[in-house]
């Protein structure tokens, strides 16, 4: 399958009948193929995401006694402010800061298990700084999660199955992280690593199932890479979304759909337009849409024979099953994901889940996922 270029699909033509088949078999050819896509005409209102934007810039113009209040390590729940020095991919230091939330939500009960801490309450920035934030954050995730609600049913039927077979994986609470991110203008040569090259976010998959992004200015620097190995450049287009296909969809269909590497490469001259002005930061806004940390699917979904023939070679088999295997682990899904967290993020790790600080190293990922679940099962009331 043709995967060198990155497609673009009308979301209005999901909404007819006569249209939507179009829709679905592009949507498959994508999913397959590149693992990337354009959404374009999408329902996300024009005016919620210029709020997003507003609203993201003056998060990430408070002061830095501010932005230490909302910094990360405050929170168990892995939500908040990660400042560019605490930034990485793997090792490798990414040169971005973050902010992340999540649905609002007290804290779990001590009896619950422990990836139940992944969900929790959002680390809010003072209301007085930023009149507003919150209600547009939430505005902003209400509608991606309808939006990823509809994508559920569009990807189940472009997978050639019944339009509700993904709907157990999201029983129970939900799950979905919204990022914003601002990529600074790299000032000092010491940023650079090869060829003027700034890692502005280094190359990884996505542990979602599905990611939508919004761009925030217009400066290109986010490159995929094809199954045939080419790195593709995926530059904003006005008025599109940018969808990827993340671990989960990878695993869960047997890697018949294609969980690209992908990355974000700052060059001087993506901080430049056309006519030489500065572009000034780059900013961009991911909502990570994710299975429910509850879910439990331990063998890949029942896709026809038609479609499980577009899977790519049987190594892509081979390895989504090692991805599902280890997805679901320990049972639900959350403690993969949680364990995860704690590799990604040492400094709350340390503060607030030390028990686990010996096993942090993807190498150690499986034990400590079997860490997480019989310390859920042995300790609950003392979480
Ligand atoms: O900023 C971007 O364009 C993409 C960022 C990304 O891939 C990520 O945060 O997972
Ligand atoms: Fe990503």
């Amino acid at each position: 399958m043709a995967a060198n270029s990155i497609p673009t699909i009308d979301y209005s033509l999901s909404t007819s009948p006569a249209t939507r088949p179009q829709f679905l078999s592009q949507l498959r050819d994508a999913l397959v193929g590149v693992g990337f896509f354009y959404l374009e005409k999408h329902p996300i209102p024009e005016s919620l995401q210029d709020d997003l934007s507003a609203q993201s810039r003056g998060l990430f113009d408070l002061s830095p006694e501010k932005k230490e209040e909302i910094d990360m390590t405050s929170s168990k729940h892995f939500v908040g402010y990660v400042g560019t020095e605490n930034s990485v991919t793997v090792t490798k230091k990414d040169y971005r800061e973050t902010y992340t939330l999540g649905y609002e939500t007290p804290a779990p009960n001590p009896d619950e298990p422990i990836y139940r801490n992944l969900r929790g309450p959002n680390l809010w920035p003072d209301s007085s700084d930023l009149p507003g934030f919150r209600l547009v954050m939430e505005r902003y995730m209400t509608e991606l999660r309808k939006l990823a609600d509809e994508f559920k049913i569009f990807v189940a039927e472009a997978l050639g199955l019944e339009s509700n077979a993904l709907a157990h994986l999201f029983d129970g609470a939900p799950f979905d992280r919204l990022m914003l991110a601002k990529y600074p203008q790299p000032t000092s040569p010491e940023q650079a690593t090869e060829e003027q090259t700034v890692q502005g976010k280094g190359v990884h998959k996505d542990a979602s199932l599905l990611t939508f992004l919004l761009p925030g200015t217009s400066h290109g620097g986010l490159e995929a890479l094809s199954s045939t190995g080419e790195w593709i450049p995926a530059p904003p287009v006005p008025g599109t979304m940018i969808i990827n296909v993340g671990l989960q969809l990878e695993a869960l269909t047997g890697g018949v759909c294609y969980a690209a590497l992908h990355k974000v490469v700052m060059r001087p001259e993506l901080f430049v337009d056309s006519n030489g002005n500065d572009l000034g930061p780059r900013f961009s806004f991911p909502f990570f849409h994710t299975i429910s940390l509850d879910a439990i699917q331990t063998d890949p979904l029942d896709l026809p024979p038609h479609i499980l023939a577009l899977v790519r070679d049987d190594d892509a088999r081979r390895q989504a099953r090692v991805r599902l295997r280890r997805l679901f682990q320990a049972g639900s899904a959350g403690y993969g994901v949680f364990a995860s967290r704690l590799i990604v993020y040492q400094k709350v790790t340390q503060r607030w889940w030390p028990q686990f600080l010996d096993l942090l190293s993807f190498e150690k990922h499986v034990e400590l996922g079997a860490a997480l679940q019989s310390y859920s099962q042995i300790k609950p009331a003392t979480v």
